[in-house]
Parts: structure tokens; C-alpha cells; sequence
């Protein structure tokens, strides 16, 4: 009405004028401000008002029950690599929110844009945008926390809609066409902490760990630690390294870097592809004594004069550089060395990002230099160990279907009694339910026939093992004893060791088996 009134009453040159003045008077008399936050920003997208978009989604998606959108219309979108659907306020429709106790009025606009600028890329065909509306007596106070607060709570949503996703450095030291490094894949493990076998308070721990990690952002900050941390995981293969940080993953929500030692050549690559690596991910080397020679820090450059005090001494590896060392610069080497990998998780590097996690996996823990195990660098050593009596509680009821009140209890004492002798992993356990989860009897009488099998084979490996150990020890004691009058007697001794222990392991295999 007041356009018509404009249009009709004032002429075509005074109208603007008059417009500007009319705004003025309002903005006086209104106790309202008007925060306007558009699509496109210049010629850049404003990713404040996407993140707008995504905060007033998880609003919207509530209001369907009608608590403070002003119609019941919306509308809905899916983004890329998200599984998830996002509501969005639809056009020109408006939302109320409370922050603090302060009540603000979100409207979205959209307007036909009127006609194409020259621009260095298309622009859309609709104008769209936000506007905010505060009480000027709120507007103070409020509006810096308010969207600050709007921020995090998008990215939070973005990375719960978000599929994770799985980096690889396999293309050795190339740039794809964006320049970066690492190649990614949806990462749809679908492992948890709920179908992981293992002993159910170690679990526990691990997870409150990972909570405490991700809800850590003060005490980092309070403490003045590089909010990061490091996990070992260690054990046989098949015990589920892979599949725990496939669960840790899962269970916070975070990217994996897979880092691949073996394709990285220099530590200056390394730190590259540290520094490209993205908050919120997990950072894992899997078989870490594998990847590169990590055992000897002493050093290798033919001078021989230092040793660095957590250097390992077995010998015949070939030495990595000591880091500091005048002798002996790390930067200008042309291979990846050990203080370049502690660097990595450990140095002024490391904390180029915030809230990431170190995995590193081996079969091997003693074939690693103490360095990398001393605490601080590694926070938590977890060792997967092979299937015990609760792990298996876990894997019948993943794989059958079985609770525990299910199996009768002869059957499970069966297994409670074989399970921790016949050291089998769960991988090999889970192929034996695998491939008898039609018939649940069936699956137990064959897992319990396996587990007495291997049993018996690991009494029988002990006991040649001991039976070697003892006759290697007499002979030893020989050897000594050859030069020396009355030899004989200790090599008596020695052999006598040898029939007891024998019968004694013999008679405890018959008993059981
Ligand atoms: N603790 C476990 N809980 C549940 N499933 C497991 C567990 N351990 C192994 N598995 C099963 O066995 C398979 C192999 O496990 P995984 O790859 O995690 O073992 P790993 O310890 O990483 O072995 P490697 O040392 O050879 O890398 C997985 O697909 C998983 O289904
Ligand atoms: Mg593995």
C-alpha cells in the first residue's frame, strides 16, 4: 500500500529520496536491528550463510511437530557424500529461535536476481539470503556469541550428516589437480565398539578415553597441551587393530588419514602431508615396524661418538640420524628417518591442527624403538590380545544372535574352559561362526571341536618348546662345564630337568584331553 502511495503521490525523481528518508524514520521509531546475510558474498559464497542454513535445519526439522516456524513448509536437501537429509526453511518463510533468552526472528528471502551482472562465474538465478532480525536492546551482547555459536553447531552438523571419509597417500609424493596430496573414498567401515570382541571394561576405558579426548578442548587449552593423542595398538594379526580404529572412528565421527610410511620420502613430504591433514581425523600407520627401520638411533654416519640415551642397541640395523645433531641434518636427507616420524606426531609440526588422534598399529611391540613407546608419545598402549571368554560373549552375539542366557550352561563352560589355551583370534573364531550362522548348535559343537583341536596342538608346542629349551640349556651348561673336573654331574642334573619337566607336562595334557 505504501509502495502504491509512493508511486502514485511522489515523482519518479523524488522517489528515492524520499524512500531513504521513509527508511530513516523507521529505523528510528523500530526497536528492532536487521542483520542481512546473503548466498553470495561479492563473487565468493558467504559460508556464513551456509552454516546459517544448517543451524536453522536442525530447528526446521523440529518445527515439523509446529513449535516455532510460522508455516509447515520445507524444504530438503541431501549434499554430497552425506547420507543424511537436511531440512531448510523454505522461500521467504520465517523462524523464531531463543539464544540466552533472547527471542530473534530468522526470515530466509529469495528474489529473482534481476539482471546478469558481468561476474567471472555464473551466478544463480535467485538472490537468497537471511535476514536476522534482534531487539536493538538485545543486539549488543548477543549477536558475536550468537554466531559464533551458530558456526560450531553447523560444523557439528556437517560432520554428523557427513560420511566419514578415508584419505590414502598412495600416489607416492604426487598432487592431484587441487595440489593435494592425499586421495580420499567415502570410509563406510562399518565396525563399532559395539561389534568389536574384546574385554568389555579395557572397551570401556577406551571409550571414555576418546570422550574425554573430544570433549577436551578446555583442558588442552588450561593445561597447555597440543590437544592430540596418541594410541599403540598392538597384537597378533586378526585380534582387530584395523577394526578398533575403524570403531574409534565411528564412535567420534572423524576422518581417517591412512598414512602409507613406506610411499612418504623425505620427512619434508611428511610434514607436508601432516600440515594438509584436517582437524577431527584420525592419523593411523598401520604395522609401523614394518614401514620403515625404526630400531636404531645410534648413530650411523661412521663417527660412532654418540649414542642418544633411548637408542635400542641390537646391533646390525642400519642407524637412523639423531635429531638436533650438527653432524648429521635430518632436513637435508632425502629419506624418511625416526626423529622425521617423531616429529611428525611430536613436534612444533604436529599441532598444525587441532583435536587429532595418532593410531599406530604392530605385531611386533618389541621390534619398536623405546622412543616411540615412551609415555607422553604414545598415551595409551593397547594391547589386542586373542579371544578370551568375554571377547567370544560378544562375537556369538554379533555373529548367532546368542545371548548368554541362550547357551546352555554345560556349552558355555565348555568354551569358558578351552577359549584362553587354545589362543585363537577373533578373526579366525568369526570364520567358524560365519560359516555356520544358519544353525546356531551347530556353529558351538564346531567352535568347541576347533578350540579343544587347537588346544591340544599349543600343550604340544609348549611342551617341545620346553623340552628344547631345557636340553639347550644343558648343553650350554656342558659346554662350560667340559673343561672342568666332575662335569658330569651337572650334565646329570641337566638331563633329570629334562624328564621331569617332560612327564610332568605329558601327564597334565592327559588329564585334560
Ligand atoms: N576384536 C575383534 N572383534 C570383532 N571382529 C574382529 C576382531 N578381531 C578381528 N575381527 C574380525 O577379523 C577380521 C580381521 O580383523 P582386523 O583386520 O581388524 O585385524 P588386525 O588386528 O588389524 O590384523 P592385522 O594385524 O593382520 O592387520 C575383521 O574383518 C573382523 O571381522
Ligand atoms: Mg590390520
Amino acid at each position: 500500500f505504501s509502495q502504491t502511495l509512493l508511486h502514485t503521490v511522489v515523482p519518479p525523481e523524488l522517489r528515492f529520496a524520499f524512500l531513504k528518508l521513509f527508511q530513516r524514520l523507521f529505523n528510528c521509531f523500530s526497536s528492532y536491528c536487521y542483520y542481512e546475510i546473503t548466498e553470495i558474498d561479492g563473487v565468493n559464497t558467504n559460508e556464513l550463510y551456509n552454516a546459517v542454513q544448517l543451524y536453522l535445519s536442525s530447528s526446521a526439522s523440529s518445527t515439523t511437530a509446529g513449535t516455532t516456524s510460522s508455516s509447515n513448509r520445507l524444504s530438503l536437501t541431501r549434499g554430497l557424500n552425506s547420507s543424511a537429509i537436511t531440512f531448510g526453511l523454505a522461500n521467504n518463510d520465517r523462524l523464531s529461535d531463543v539464544f540466552n533468552g533472547v527471542s530473534v526472528v530468522w526470515e530466509h528471502n529469495v528474489t529473482p536476481r534481476q539482471s546478469q551482472t558481468f561476474s567471472w562465474r555464473p551466478l544463480p538465478e535467485e538472490k537468497r539470503g537471511f535476514t536476522l532480525r534482534i531487539n536493538k536492546r538485545d543486539q549488543p551482547g548477543i549477536l558475536e556469541e550468537y554466531l559464533e555459536f551458530i558456526t560450531n553447531k553447523a560444523m557439528e552438523i556437517r560432520r554428523k550428516n557427513q560420511d566419514r571419509l578415508l584419505y590414502t597417500n598412495s600416489r607416492g609424493g604426487s598432487l592431484d589437480s587441487r595440489g593435494h596430496p592425499w586421495e580420499s573414498v567415502p570410509f563406510k567401515h562399518p565396525s563399532t565398539f559395539d561389534t568389536l570382541a574384546m574385554d568389555p571394561i579395557k572397551k570401556r576405558e577406551i571409550m571414555c578415553d576418546l570422550r574425554d579426548f573430544a570433549d577436551g578442548q578446555a583442558f588442552y587449552k588450561r593445561t597447555g597441551r597440543a590437544w592430540k593423542r596418541g594410541y599403540l595398538l598392538y597384537g597378533p594379526p586378526g585380534t582387530g587393530k584395523s577394526s578398533m580404529i575403524a570403531a574409534m572412528a565411528n564412535f567420534l565421527g572423524y576422518d581417517i588419514y591412512d598414512l602409507e610410511l613406506t610411499e612418504v620420502n623425505t620427512n619434508s613430504e611428511l610434514r607436508k602431508l601432516l600440515m594438509k591433514t584436517s582437524s577431527k581425523s584420525i592419523i593411523v600407520i598401520e604395522d609401523i615396524d614394518c614401514s620403515i627401520n625404526l630400531t636404531n638411533r645410534k648413530k650411523s654416519n661412521g663417527t660412532g661418538a654418540r649414542n642418544d640415551s633411548v637408542s635400542d642397541t641390537r646391533s646390525g640395523s642400519p642407524g637412523i640420524p639423531i635429531p638436533g645433531d650438527p653432524d648429521n641434518n635430518n632436513g637435508g636427507n632425502n629419506s624418511i628417518t625416526l626423529s622425521g616420524l617423531l616429529n611428525f606426531t611430536d613436534g612444533l609440526w604436529s599441532c598444525c591442527g587441532s583435536e587429532r588422534i595418532f593410531v599406530f598399529t604392530t605385531n611386533h611391540i618389541d621390534k619398536l624403538d623405546p622412543a616411540l613407546l615412551r609415555s607422553g608419545r604414545m598415551d595409551m598402549h593397547i594391547h589386542m590380545s586373542y579371544c578370551s571368554f568375554p571377547s567370544l560373549k560378544i562375537l556369538l552375539k554379533t555373529y548367532l544372535g546368542c545371548e548368554p542366557g541362550d547357551i546352555s550352561p554345560d556349552v558355555s563352560s565348555d568354551l569358558a574352559a578351552v577359549i584362553d589355551e587354545a589362543e585363537m583370534t577373533p578373526a579366525d573364531i568369526s570364520e567358524v561362526l560365519i560359516k555356520n550362522r544358519r544353525d546356531n548348535d551347530k556353529a558351538l559343537r564346531e567352535l568347541l571341536e576347533v578350540l579343544r583341536k587347537k588346544k591340544s596342538v599349543n600343550r604340544r608346542l609348549r611342551r617341545r618348546r620346553l623340552v628344547a629349551d631345557v636340553e639347550d640349556e644343558a648343553e650350554e651348561k656342558r659346554a662350560l662345564d667340559s673343561p672342568k673336573e666332575g662335569g658330569g654331574a651337572a650334565n646329570g642334573g641337566g638331563g633329570d630337568d629334562v624328564e621331569v619337566n617332560y612327564k610332568k607336562s605329558e601327564e597334565e595334557d592327559n588329564g585334560i584331553d
